[in-house]
């Protein structure tokens, strides 16, 4: 398995470049190639098998030749020792992929736990402490900063827009200390993003420092998130109907995660692509017309992303041509009393509590269905647990949310956080004091 840039295929590079490197210095973004087709035979025989073991068997068709089988069995049962079960909402029509039962709650665990333990098997033949940088709108810092916490030879770097994201999700990121440094800009996600993106640039601080990213940037972020679009496909397959997925959409890391898996074989018959009023790939899909700006606050804040980074892997999966991903993909955006009402409804027609996101990834499911393929099962992705929006959800469904132990624990602990300008020089130099 080798990898690319998306600006210039021709060089490729190794798995653990890819790995620690995260972003090529031509700004592109690493593919993997060749990706290996697996046959039906394979999505045929996985009902009765876990994330873990889907985790694995796909790791060995993607990894096998440069990993040892042992090596990939056990470091994809220490990063997935939870599961991504599907709830049918209403069986055989709609179903949802529960995504939040890791350590965050948030389907940000199974990339992060997944690339950290990667990281783990490669960095016996480092010697040099490397430096984690992360953007997040909310719940990839979280799952980053636990996935990292007291890992030897790493230290994480999370940026965040100040106000932008969730108590508790602050929390997840302020709270942990030791390898973990929270950075709070004046600014928003799309800025956080850039200062990274700068940084993975700079040549100077590259020489001085390894620098790696895990966002989804890093295409080992992305990979494993294919992983429960398999697990998906197993648990509702014997419906015997097309499936599809309705993926809430920030970076359009998922979405493209599910595009390759789809690649080596997956039957997936269509993907819709939810989101907010940042809906800068929803309108390219209906129009043509790609036109990134910056984000807008919404209350599902995780999807606040203006510039996504995945857009260009996205269009690329699909030979970069307009019909071909208009074909595949179907864009729906909802704006914040749109997504209230949508959660709503779903309390009262299912008795489902829903996050934000995840509302709007049913609402995206169910419009899908409704107007083009009745005969299908449609299943939409649970980002986040309700819990990590409490005081939002509980005003909008007027019912109390549980807060499981591992999250209600963080709300006392005192935020430490480092506040800076959402200028790349006043972050380099803060970062600098810290290394
Ligand atoms: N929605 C994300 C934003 C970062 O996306 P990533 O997939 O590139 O890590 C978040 O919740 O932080």
């Amino acid at each position: 398995m080798r990898f690319y840039s998306t600006n210039s295929p021709q060089s490729t590079v190794s798995i653990e470049q890819a790995l620690f490197h995260s972003m090529p210095t031509d700004k592109g973004l690493y593919m993997p190639t060749p990706l290996p087709r697996l046959g039906a035979k394979f999505f045929n025989d996985i009902a009765g098998l876990s994330l873990a073991d889907i985790g694995f068997a796909l790791s060995q068709a993607l990894f096998g030749d440069e990993i040892a089988k042992q090596d990939l069995e056990e470091l994809t049962a220490q990063a997935f020792p939870f599961d991504t079960p599907v709830v049918e909402l209403e069986p055989g029509r709609v179903g949802i992929l529960e995504l939040f039962h890791g350590p965050s709650l948030a389907f940000k665990d199974v990339g992060a736990r997944y690339m950290a333990a990667l990281m783990a098997h490669f960095s016996a033949r480092n010697d040099k402490e490397i430096n984690i940088l992360v953007a997040t709108s909310g719940d990839t810092g979280g799952a980053v900063a636990m996935g990292f916490h007291n890992v030897p030879g790493v230290r994480v770097s999370i940026l965040y827009p100040s106000g932008r994201v969730s108590d508790l999700q602050e929390k997840q990121l302020t709270t942990l200390g030791g390898n973990v440094r929270a950075f709070e800009v004046d600014g928003s996600f799309d800025e956080c993003q850039a200062i990274v993106k700068q940084a993975f640039v700079d040549v100077e601080l590259n020489q001085a420092l390894a620098l790696s990213s895990a966002n989804s940037i890093n295409i080992f972020r992305l990979i494993p998130q294919g992983f429960y679009y398999v697990r998906a496909y197993g648990q509702v397959r014997h419906h015997g109907k097309p499936v599809v997925f309705s993926t809430p959409s920030g970076n359009f890391g998922n979405l493209s995660a599910g595009v390759m898996v789809q690649q080596m074989g997956l039957p997936i018959s269509h993907f819709v692509a939810a989101t907010n009023l940042n809906h800068v790939v929803p309108s390219y899909l209906a129009s043509g017309n790609y036109e990134p700006g910056d984000s807008v606050a919404t209350i599902s804040n995780a999807m606040d992303v203006g510039s996504p980074s995945n857009f260009v892997r996205l269009l690329h999966l699909y030979g970069d041509d307009y019909s071909t991903v208009s074909q595949h993909v179907t864009g729906y955006f909802y704006t914040d009393d749109e997504t209230r009402a949508g959660m709503v409804q779903i309390r009262d027609q299912h008795g489902y509590v829903a996050c934000p996101h995840t509302a709007i990834g049913i609402m995206g499911i169910n419009q899908y269905l409704a107007d083009n393929q009745q005969d299908a099962v449609g299943i939409a992705l649970a980002t986040a647990h309700p819990a990590k929006f409490k005081p939002l959800v509980e005003d909008v469904l007027k019912q109390p949310v549980e807060v499981p132990d591992r999250l209600a624990v963080l709300a006392d602990q005192p935020k430490k956080s480092t506040r800076i300008p959402a200028e790349y020089m006043a972050f380099r130099e803060s970062f600098l004091q810290t290394v």
